[in-house]
């Protein structure tokens, strides 16, 4: 990834859709001699494995995608495209070629990665291919399917995260990673048994735009645990909370796992960033070994004991990698390179280098040592080589355990180029083998801090309370507070203008609606409960709006209308409700879960949940009112969209939900009255005064149709068929964001993008 911070978007390159286009770049352009003479002289693959090697490179790459979603959602899946897909394309011949169906990623976890090799015209004209096709394509819209390299599937699989796990991604847009940690975050939490778990996903990018589709691509998972920041990640600040053992008392929050995916130059992209081989030079990765190092050496400072952070590129390049490593670790002596060769024991992989040479953009000559660079060199090339010391393998390289990374080349298993590292910090004030450690020599310090030295324009501009603190000792911070629980204000609080942040920080402007949490008295809370027939056990007090700052005292006299409600988890709300986003870029806390739905003439509007939310409030709603119904039911409500109450067959569905209010209500597809369904489909309807509508937006339907009837038999709503004014409209995930809801929410969060859901019922 270059410096603009768009992988395989670097300055020069052609737009992302022709990037893909292998026949825009001839095999014959597929050189490039800077790469060859650097690569070669690192050794990064024993010379007979060259050829290989760089054949790979010139092929291209296979496409790969991740059954997504929940276990059970995901396991569902993943058998229908096993046991119905596979088996039609076993067999398939086109213009007289076999051609090869779909094979599992052999060390996936569960079989939940696939890989393809397969033309687009094929993909497209042939009939077996053609139907897979538009499965996938479905399935990617409602988020079922995420389409993902396979090497970058890696790094979350490394972070053994745990739904109690505060966890960091450090660099996180676009966010396939992110969604991959949600899910393990979301994992069975078997200690508390909830929906919501425990712990934490804070995803930060320093680009703002890219942030926007971080929000987007998480939204598909919607978690009360993630927040979403835009900050640079080599300075980030310190978060506060309240001390476990003493409330009055704040203290640091460190994680205990963080993903440092960093910016790299990207060069183990080449498959399918094919821009690349024009413009490969090696001052690409000299120039980011400081940020990333300055980014790595910042999440090992906010970890905490016995915490682990993973390290990722997808450059080959050792500048980016091992040196990178190298540096922090003879900083940070409490920390070691984790073991991890009995872990996802069938990928294919090679040690760390422990020797490498640098060189500078002439390529003439690659350098033993700094020290022989510092003397060859004129002073104005050492400049411009932007190298320091920490470029090359220090003295006691053979003390920092490199082969402990892992190098993953194209040849090995057909993927991308990837390298992934696994540290881990000691418990408090020792090293990882439990002896006191000595703060780094003055000598390794001295190194270290010229490598990852931070540019003045870069040095933190953030006041006393976000400053970037070296200790991660526990403090008590007394002034800012930025948004306050509502409980501990007026009803009605006038919204607070906590979310307006300072324009600059990490790029474009930032406007934020503040995040207000609501008693869980109030009214629209109130409300919630008791026509969604919540348990007393759900979370109201977690409950948050975001209404635009005005003026606090205009605001108390009229509140602003709420629209969306917000949850998030008890963690969520401390660290939202204890910092202060004045200085700290949040884009995101928590998830939509319930939204305002007009009810038809003579009747106020109710809330309703939110199709993709569904998963989170179910455990806490009254299972009494869950209103069973078969496959005939879902049928029309698939196919048609606002069926009559008279129009379902006449039984327990049609009888219940003609007694039913207006509103919001349940509906579950019991696996037992219709074998078809691997588990209990739960879905949300409301009921209008003439109508019932199934609450999930249309790509989900054609998805839902898809999978349960084999066809999609959704039919397009047509103009006299709009509904009346007491009919609900079901609104996509594009509707709403174009239009600002929440009266003009820059990054909104989870916006009625309204999955069908398998729940783990
Ligand atoms: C390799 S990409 C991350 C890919 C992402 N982890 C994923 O799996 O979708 C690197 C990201 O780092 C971001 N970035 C660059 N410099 C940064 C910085 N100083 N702080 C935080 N993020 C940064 C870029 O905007 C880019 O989105």
């Amino acid at each position: 990834m270059g410096r603009n911070n768009k992988r395989g978007g670097r300055r020069g390159h052609k737009p992302k859709d022709d990037v893909y286009r292998t026949d825009l770049v001839e095999k014959a352009d597929m050189h490039n001699d800077r790469f060859t003479t650097y690569y070669r002289s690192q050794k990064i693959v024993p010379d007979d494995e060259w050829d290989v090697f760089m054949e790979s490179l010139r092929t291209p790459l296979p496409t790969t995608f991740r059954v997504a979603g929940s276990r059970q959602t995901a396991q569902s899946l993943n058998a229908t495209l096993r046991d119905n897909h596979v088996p039609n394309l076993s067999n398939v011949v086109f213009e007289d070629q076999p051609i090869p169906p779909p094979v599992q990623v052999p060390w996936y976890p569960d079989g939940l990665a696939w890989q393809f090799n397969v033309p687009k015209k094929v993909l497209r004209k042939q009939p077996e291919f053609k139907e897979f096709h538009s499965f996938l394509v479905f399935e990617t819209e409602v988020g079922n399917i995420s389409r993902q390299e396979a090497v970058s599937m890696l790094p979350p699989l490394f972070m053994d995260v745990e739904p109690h796990h505060k966890v960091m991604d450090m660099c996180a847009a676009p966010g396939s990673k992110t969604a991959q940690l949600l899910e393990a975050l979301h994992a069975q939490d078997t200690l508390t048994s909830t929906s919501i778990p425990s712990g934490l996903l804070l995803a930060n990018d320093s680009d703002h735009k890219r942030t926007h589709l971080l929000i987007h691509q998480s939204a598909r998972l919607p978690s009360p645990a993630l927040m979403v920041t835009n900050l640079d990640a080599s300075i980030y600040p310190q978060l506060k909370l309240p001390s476990a053992s003493n409330k009055n008392q704040m203290e640091t929050l460190l994680f205990d796992r963080i993903l440092c995916d960093v910016p790299c130059s990207g060069d183990g992209t080449m498959r399918k960033n094919l821009g690349i081989w024009k413009t490969w030079q090696p001052m690409d990765g000299n120039g980011l070994h400081g940020l990333q190092l300055r980014i790595l050496q910042r999440a090992m400072k906010l970890l905490a004991p016995q915490g682990r952070v993973v390290y990722s590129t997808c450059s080959l390049n050792p500048v980016e990698n091992e040196a990178v490593i190298a540096c922090a670790l003879r900083n940070n002596p409490d920390f070691r390179l984790v073991d991890v060769s009995a872990k996802l024991t069938a990928l294919h992989r090679r040690p760390g280098l422990t020797s490498w040479r640098p060189t500078d953009k002439s390529l003439c000559t690659t350098y033993d040592t700094y020290d022989t660079f510092m003397a060859t060199c004129t002073e104005g090339e050492v400049v411009k080589a932007k190298m320091t010391r920490g470029h090359w393998p220090p003295e006691d390289v053979e003390k920092l355990d490199l082969p402990r990374c892992l190098r993953i080349y194209p040849h090995l298993q057909d993927t991308g180029g990837f390298f992934v590292a696994v540290l881990e910090r000691a418990s408090t004030n020792t090293s990882p083998e439990g002896v006191p450690v000595a703060a780094p020599s003055r000598e390794n310090k001295r190194e270290a801090d010229e490598a990852a030295e931070i540019p003045e324009s870069k040095k933190p501009r953030l006041d006393d309370a976000t400053e970037v603190e070296d200790d991660a000792e526990a403090s008590v911070q007394t002034d800012v507070v930025a948004a306050v629980p509502a409980e501990t204000k007026a009803k009605n609080p006038a919204p607070q203008k906590a979310g307006k942040q300072k324009k600059g920080e990490g790029g474009g402007s930032f406007k934020e609606n503040p995040y207000t949490y609501l008693p869980p008295d109030d009214p629209s809370v109130l409300s919630c409960v008791s026509r969604l027939h919540l348990t007393p056990a759900f979370p109201s007090a977690n409950i948050l709006v975001r209404t635009p700052p005005g003026d606090a005292d205009a605001d108390a006299a009229a509140p602003v209308p709420v629209r969306n409600l917000y949850i998030t988890n008890d963690l969520v709300k401390l660290l939202v409700t204890h910092n202060d986003y004045n200085r700290i870029r949040l884009a995101c806390a928590g998830t939509k879960v319930f939204t305002k739905q007009e009810a038809g003439r003579g009747a106020d509007a109710q809330f309703r949940v939110l199709g993709e939310a569904l998963p989170l409030v179910l455990p806490y709603t009254d299972p009494e009112t869950i209103v069973d119904a078969d496959l005939a039911v879902l049928r029309i409500l698939v196919e048609k969209a606002y069926p009559l109450c008279g129009a379902f067959p006449d039984g327990n569905f049609r009888r219940v939900m003609t007694e039913r209010e207006t509103g919001s209500h349940i509906v579950r597809f019991p696996r037992e009255l219709d074998p078809i369904l691997s588990h209990d489909l739960m879905l949300p309807i409301w009921k209008s005064t003439v109508s019932l509508t199934l609450m999930i937006d249309k790509k989900a339907k054609s998805a839902l149709s898809m999978r349960v009837f084999g066809k999609d038999i959704t039919s397009p709503v047509k103009e006299k068929e709009k509904p009346a004014d007491d009919e609900p409209v079901v609104v996509s995930a594009e509707d709403v964001e174009d239009g600002a809801e929440d009266g003009g929410d820059e990054l909104v969060n989870g916006d009625g993008a309204e999955d069908a859901v398998m729940t783990d019922a």
